[in-house]
């Protein structure tokens, strides 16, 4: 290997001039940012600013109006759907309430995947249930709805049933939203803990500053105003040091 390639960084997600919107409305263009593999990557900017949108675009559910998505080096929406739909089984997604069935057990909810999407036995299903639920610290409880365990458990679960088919980069849509702070705590610490064990990429949308500099490596800043990027970094370093106006305030609660 040359200098020059070490010297390149593993990215997972690649965007190369991507805008993004809805019909008439453009919510975000001229994105261009890698997410490195391994890292904790934060979108972050004010409300209605397009961070669920990009993740929508990130995770196969929006086509861009132009530009790239590189996801293994492969252009995620040039690929025909046939190719499309198993890449994009190497992404989880965790959304805000956990996304789980109420009418199922835990264990089933995170069997469900699996029953869809290989070949495992139910022997070999149960045991990987088993395992992702004591990833989450939910061992014991599969038996469990949905309905009869707390708002924090339950959003361990919905990383559990993200995770059910080994996905190199996991998306959390606003994970604290609605936890009180301890458990919130406790779901920052997961997300660091599976990071660093399994080496899983993963992409956060947060507001919640406290969770930002904690788990944060590295970040997007997205700006409703102009419907770009600000700037790209660590969000520590960008609270200590950005010259922008608009991201330190974000950062800085406020303060200049
Ligand atoms: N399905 C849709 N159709 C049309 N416009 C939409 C749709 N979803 C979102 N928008 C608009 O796109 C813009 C960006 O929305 P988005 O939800 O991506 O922002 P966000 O940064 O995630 O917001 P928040 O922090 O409030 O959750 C907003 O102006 C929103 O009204």
């Amino acid at each position: 290997m040359t200098a020059v390639e070490q010297d390149q960084p593993d990215f997972a997600i690649r965007l190369e001039q991507v805008a993004l919107g809805y019909g008439d409305t453009l919510v975000q263009q001229d994105l261009s940012f890698g997410i490195r593999r391994g890292d904790v990557f934060i979108i972050m900017g004010g409300s209605g600013c397009g961070k669920s949108t990009v993740m929508r675009t990130l995770t196969g559910l929006l086509a861009p109006r132009q530009g790239r998505v590189l996801l293994r080096d492969a252009s995620l929406w040039e690929l025909p759907e046939a190719h499309r739909a198993p890449l994009l089984r190497q992404v989880g997604v965790m959304y805000q309430s956990g996304a789980l069935w109420s009418s199922m057990t835990l264990n089933e909810n995170v069997a469900l995947p699996l029953e869809q999407y290989t070949r495992l036995t139910a022997a070999q299903i149960r045991a990987v249930v088993d395992y992702k639920l004591a990833l989450v610290g939910l061992a014991g409880v599969g038996g469990l709805y949905p309905g009869q365990i707390s708002g924090g458990m339950r959003k361990r679960a919905g990383v559990a049933r993200a995770m059910a088919l080994d996905p190199d980069i996991l998306f959390f849509d606003e994970p604290s939203a609605g936890l009180d702070p301890l458990s919130a705590r406790r779901l920052d610490d997961l997300i660091l803990e599976l990071c660093a064990s399994l080496g899983t990429t993963m992409v956060v949308i947060t507001h919640d500053l406290d969770s930002i500099f904690l788990i944060g490596d590295d970040a997007v800043f997205l700006d409703a105003e102009t419907h770009t990027m600000l700037t790209t970094g660590n969000p520590r370093q960008l609270r200590d040091h950005s010259k922008i106006p608009e991201v330190r305030a974000f950062l800085r609660r406020g303060e200049s």
